[in-house]
């Protein structure tokens, strides 16, 4: 496996302050990885040490082969970043931002593509500061895609999406994934780390405290289901087991069972117990 991005043992504080305590990560070339944390646990500063905007108190950190805190300016051609603080465009228009931005990359995609992927084609026009916030951040990420990024950073992308602007940004980055990039997302939508990760990291109080692929993190596909039904008293039961199958095949032998559902805990349960 090659690491598209790689941190050992990083560390960050702010004077007294511990905000990242020893996290390891590696993204492989290709990859969507999904930063998971509650507000405040070290997300977004591990994001800006790796995307070089912030300096790191120790460990090791490289990303496409360099450390971003010494890497030569070449290296952030093949880096993009959606921050979660949007950059203040004033008074320019939304093709204006983004014809502007692709001048900075030795190889940018095409504006007016970029513009119409994110769905911002009828508001080419558009000063960004009368954007919408939704569409405010559809912009962060054209300018975030607009260099052909080999590594995209994209921290809390959907905040302010509509749902159908948040599929159709996921439909956008399942095909830059395909294209080859490389994909780091912080995000604080479950259902978005189900639709578009690889594998995940739940970090929390500046730890890492669990890794795994959305299916088996924290040990979410060895976990007990929750089989309900009710009795032909018309008595609600349930059960938590492993193997809900045989349950139900002993329940039917017993007689008609009504209702009945089985119950997975789904990655949001399994997240919250990470946390608790
Ligand atoms: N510039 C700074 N100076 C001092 N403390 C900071 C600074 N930036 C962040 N912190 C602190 O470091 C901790 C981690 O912040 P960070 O922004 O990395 O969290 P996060 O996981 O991205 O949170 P959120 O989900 O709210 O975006 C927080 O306690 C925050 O208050």
């Amino acid at each position: 496996m090659t690491a598209a991005i790689s941190a050992r043992g990083l560390r960050k504080s702010y004077g007294d302050f511990e905000a990242v305590r020893g996290v390891d990560l590696e993204v492989a070339e290709g990859e969507v990885f999904a930063l998971l944390g509650p507000n405040g646990a070290g997300k977004s500063t591990t994001v800006e040490i790796l995307e070089g905007l912030r300096p790191r108190t120790g460990g090791e950190v490289s990303v496409l082969g360099a450390d971003p805190a010494t890497a030569p300016r070449s290296w952030r051609a093949g880096i993009g970043v959606v921050q979660q603080a949007a950059t203040d465009l004033a008074d320019i228009t939304v093709a204006e931002a983004v014809h502007h931005h692709a001048r900075y990359y030795p190889d940018p995609r095409d504006p007016d593509e970029v513009v119409a992927l994110v769905g911002l084609a009828d508001k080419a026009r558009t000063r960004a500061g009368r954007l919408s916030g939704g569409q405010r951040r559809r912009l962060d990420v054209a300018l975030g895609i607009i260099g052909r990024p080999r590594v995209l950073f994209l921290d809390e992308p959907t905040t302010g999406f509509d749902p159908e602007a948040r599929r159709q940004f996921w439909g956008l980055v399942r095909d830059l994934a395909r294209e080859g990039a490389t994909i780091l997302l912080t995000t604080h939508y479950l259902d978005e780390v189900e639709a578009l990760a690889d594998r995940l990291a739940v970090i929390a109080g500046g730890r890492l405290v669990a890794e795994g692929t959305p299916t088996t993190v924290g040990g979410r596909d060895r976990a007990k289901a929750l089989v309900t039904w009710v009795d032909p008293d018309g008595v609600q039961r349930s059960r938590a087991t492993t193997d809900p199958v045989a349950l139900v095949v002993e329940l039917n032998a017993l007689g008609p069972v009504a209702d009945l559902t089985v119950t997975r805990p789904t990655l949001e349960d399994v997240y919250l117990e990470l946390i608790a």
